[in-house]
């Protein structure tokens, strides 16, 4: 077993985190959250997405977002998008880059895109195309790989082959997403292994939610599989409004606090993490999710 010595933690509290949220949070809150998580080391951040604002109305601020956030060249600011609409939106609000997606259950692909998985490919063409042409670099993710919020079975090999097809358009990164946090960590490893024998194990990242507990686990198989791209979220924010019963994704406390016991570096100051997770907490009238948050309330000086 040879876990990684150093890992890119891509945070997505501000876009994947808030996008269930049923409060509208103002841009200002969002700006703050995203400034204060770069401040603690984050270096690569969702800050938003260019959706449909009838489909997600949380995020329909994501350009006001763009604006006001104070850019660090070091950081590379990312944005979520469905179609050429999404993408023009994206390169006017000058993401670094862009993040297209699409799954491995046609029945959440439907309910989350209005689309097949063979059409969200074709959908997506054009966006490549334009983000290869633009010199945008572009990651992908593959929802419901371990397991779908509907009646059906998700075999490794269609997660392989969806990742397989999203890696032959470009992306430079392929995310395997357990969007309703179903993953216990032998299915995280085959399911990584059925990815690593279509595309390179470099270029494999995870997006785990944590909604059985079992994030942290299933973090701990990737590891230990030479995976080195994790997402999370700040204080454990977090759903998908077109995945019946998600909850939140692991957080990035409790991510970090693992890391760090294992010394593996992930450049986040977890105190400054911790602070934050408990400024959008009491934005939001609760205390964060994350077990790490809770514990070191206070404690940090
Ligand atoms: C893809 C669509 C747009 C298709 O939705 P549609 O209704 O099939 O699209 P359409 O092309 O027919 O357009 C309908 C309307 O939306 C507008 N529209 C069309 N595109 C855009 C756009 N980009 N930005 C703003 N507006 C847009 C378009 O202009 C039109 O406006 P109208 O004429 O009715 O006023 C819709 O289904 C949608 O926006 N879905 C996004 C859903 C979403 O954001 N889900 C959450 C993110 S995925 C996720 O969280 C999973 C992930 C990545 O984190 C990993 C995991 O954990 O699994």
């Amino acid at each position: 077993m040879t876990l990684p010595s150093k890992v890119r933690i891509f945070e997505v509290g501000a876009r994947d985190g808030l996008q269930n949220e049923k409060q509208m949070v103002p841009a200002g809150i969002k700006v703050e959250l995203i400034e204060r998580l770069v401040d603690a080391g984050v270096k690569a951040i969702e800050t938003g997405s260019f959706v449909s604002p009838k489909w997600v109305p949380q995020m329909a601020d994501t350009a006001e977002v763009m604006e006001k956030i104070s850019r660090r060249d070091d950081v590379t600011y990312a944005v979520l998008t469905p179609n050429m609409k999404g993408y023009e939106g994206a390169v006017a609000s000058g993401a670094d880059e862009i993040e297209i997606f699409s799954a491995a259950s046609e029945k959440f692909n439907q309910r989350n895109i209005n689309c097949s998985i063979a059409e969200s490919l074709e959908r997506f063409a054009p966006v490549t195309e334009a983000a290869k042409a633009a010199g945008i670099p572009y990651r992908a993710s593959v929802s419901c790989a371990l397991g779908s919020p509907f009646d059906e079975e998700i075999t490794p090999e269609a997660v392989a082959d969806v990742s397989k097809k999203l890696y032959d358009m470009g992306a430079y990164e392929v995310s395997i997403a357990d969007t309703i946090g179903v993953g216990t960590p032998i299915r995280t490893k085959k399911v990584i292994e059925a990815v690593a024998n279509v595309i390179p194990l470099e270029v494999i990242g995870v997006h785990f939610h944590d909604t059985y507990g079992q994030a942290l686990a299933n973090y701990l198989a990737a590891l230990e599989m030479g995976i080195s791209k994790l997402d999370s979220s700040v204080a454990g924010l977090g759903g998908c409004p077109y995945a019946p019963g998600a909850t939140g994704n692991v957080a990035t406390e409790d991510v970090v606090y693992m890391l760090d016991g294992m010394g593996i570096d992930s450049g986040i100051d977890l105190k400054k993490l911790v602070t934050t997770a408990w400024f959008i907490s009491d934005f939001l009238d609760r205390a964060p999710v994350s077990s790490v948050a809770r514990a070191l309330k206070g404690k940090l000086g």
